[in-house]
């Protein structure tokens, strides 16, 4: 997909990477970007982004993305402004120590629940048979594949997310709605998530074996630029580390279809 003159919804767009991704769409030209997040000053932030961008347009959608209807208001208003959306990126995202009940079943809700929204949303708003196709890049983690040893349910709801991109993700779904859907899996990536969670740099920075080292943002948007980008790509999930670099997994491509 040429993301010059397309049409993006990025949530968690507010902060991190998300709001890396939402920038690395405006850099490469695409016509407009709506920001969901549950931020309070998301109108400062489009407002600079659309400075930064003029020739583009910026958006922000305030919207709690566990809440399903009003997470379709913000697929509303994109297709009430420009007609159609053809990139969304499910961004969103807690973290949560086991410790910590009402947390972790939030990053349950937030990290899983909410990618499955934005997923089923983005096949529905963009299906080839009433739009254009389309891509949908869901955040997860190499946590998904590398439990960390504290953090349950966000591990438990990054592999879950992960599952859920290969089954939306599907050749079959693809050829029925238009939609590629991938992962993005990064490791360590210092952004807000880390220093807003209470320990978790000291823990960080405590890991053996040079896993304490943080990803680049470039290296993240770089993959995240790969997944929109490449039309081969669909059902992957994309892991990036430091030590390892890029890796791509395709789960078996032997999937159970059943007609519906
Ligand atoms: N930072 C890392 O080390 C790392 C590594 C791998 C994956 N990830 C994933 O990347 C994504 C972005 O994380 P980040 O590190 O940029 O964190 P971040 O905290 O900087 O950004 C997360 C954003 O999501 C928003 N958000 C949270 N709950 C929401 C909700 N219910 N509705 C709408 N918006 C909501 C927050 O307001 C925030 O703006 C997350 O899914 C995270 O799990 C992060
Ligand atoms: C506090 C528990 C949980 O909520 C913490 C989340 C912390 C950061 C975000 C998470 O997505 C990133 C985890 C990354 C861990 C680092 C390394 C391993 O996942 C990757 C190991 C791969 C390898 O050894 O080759």
């Amino acid at each position: 997909m040429i993301i010059k003159e397309k049409i993006a919804l990025v949530t968690g767009a507010g902060s991190g990477l998300g709001n890396d991704f939402a920038s690395a769409l405006l850099k490469e030209k695409a016509a407009a970007v709506c920001l969901v997040d549950i931020v309070e000053n998301g109108d400062k932030i489009a407002s600079d982004l659309q400075k930064e961008f003029p020739q583009s347009d910026v958006t922000f959608y305030h919207c709690d993305v566990t809440n399903h209807s009003l997470f379709q208001g913000a697929f509303e208003f994109v297709k009430k402004r420009y007609g159609h959306i053809d990139i969304v990126c499910n961004s969103a995202g807690v973290a949560a120590y086991d410790q910590e009940l009402e947390a972790s079943v939030r990053a349950l809700r937030v990290n899983l629940e909410a990618v499955y929204y934005g997923t089923k949303l983005g096949m529905e708003y963009m299906d080839k048979e009433k739009a254009r196709g389309g891509v949908i890049i869901n955040i997860a983690s190499t946590a998904a594949f590398y439990p960390t040893d504290s953090g349950m349910c966000y591990n438990a709801s990054k592999a879950g997310c992960v599952s859920l991109t290969q089954s939306a993700g599907s050749r079959y779904n693809l050829e029925r709605c238009g939609v590629r859907v991938n992962a993005l899996c990064p490791s360590l990536v210092d952004t807000p998530m880390i220093s807003s969670t209470p320990g978790l740099r000291e823990m960080i920075a405590a890991l053996p074996n040079g896993r304490h080292e943080f990803l680049s943002i470039k290296a993240v948007v770089q993959g995240f630029l790969q997944l929109v980008e490449n039309a081969e790509l669909f059902g992957v999930a994309m892991a990036i580390t430091p030590w390892s670099g890029t890796s791509i997994i395709r789960n078996n491509q032997n999937y159970i279809t059943f007609e519906m």
